[in-house]
């Protein structure tokens, strides 16, 4: 347990206090100074967690840390970050429900693809559309999180990561199943 995977536990561990901030903020009105406060600490914690993704890929390549485990828990606490966000925010009619299963849907099928092509010996680690639709995915939501847009131009802003979404996840089925016709 390294300090880049324990960094990726820690993204885990910060889901409790960023969703619990997230819903409080949700549940009163959208303008009061209550509602912005409590915003503006899920905001804080879920970019603090965003930037512990940064630094931890970081020190694993500066300090020779890479490790199979950290190639399967780095994304994977990025995706539990991710989709906490994106379903407490569905919970709370902010954004379209069918973008959160399209996207849950992608992020599960590599999970699994990736256990699969494990099993086979071969870890498939981050590729950079994967890492360009993860930062995508952080920054849409910080400003989703931060400040009460409409539901339209929160839809509008998670487009771009939701484009990304699908075509790294057809980027890594193409490589999953060359991995396994091999
Ligand atoms: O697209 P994935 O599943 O490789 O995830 C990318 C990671 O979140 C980048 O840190």
């Amino acid at each position: 347990m390294n300090l880049p995977n324990k960094l990726a536990i820690l993204r885990i561990i910060l889901v409790i206090p960023f969703v619990i901030f997230l819903s409080l903020a949700l549940e009163v009105s959208d303008n009061t100074a209550v509602s912005m406060t409590m915003r503006v600490f899920a905001a804080i914690i879920f970019v603090g967690a965003s930037i512990t993704d940064y630094y931890d890929g970081k020190i694993a390549r500066k300090y020779n840390l890479i490790t199979n485990l950290g190639k399967l828990l780095d994304p994977l606490a990025d995706k539990i970050l991710v989709i906490s966000a994106l379903v407490t925010l569905a919970k709370f009619s902010q954004i379209s429900l069918w973008f959160v299963i399209v996207i849950i849907f992608r992020e599960l099928m590599i999970t699994g693809l990736r256990s699969i092509v494990a099993a086979e010996g071969v870890v498939i680690a981050a590729e950079s559309l994967g890492k360009w639709k993860t930062a995508t995915q952080m920054i849409a939501l910080t400003l989703i999180i931060l400040i009460p847009f409409s539901f339209t131009i929160n839809n509008i802003l998670l487009l771009t990561p939701l484009i990304l979404t699908v075509v790294s996840g057809v980027e890594y089925v193409i490589k999953c199943k060359n991995v396994l016709n091999k």
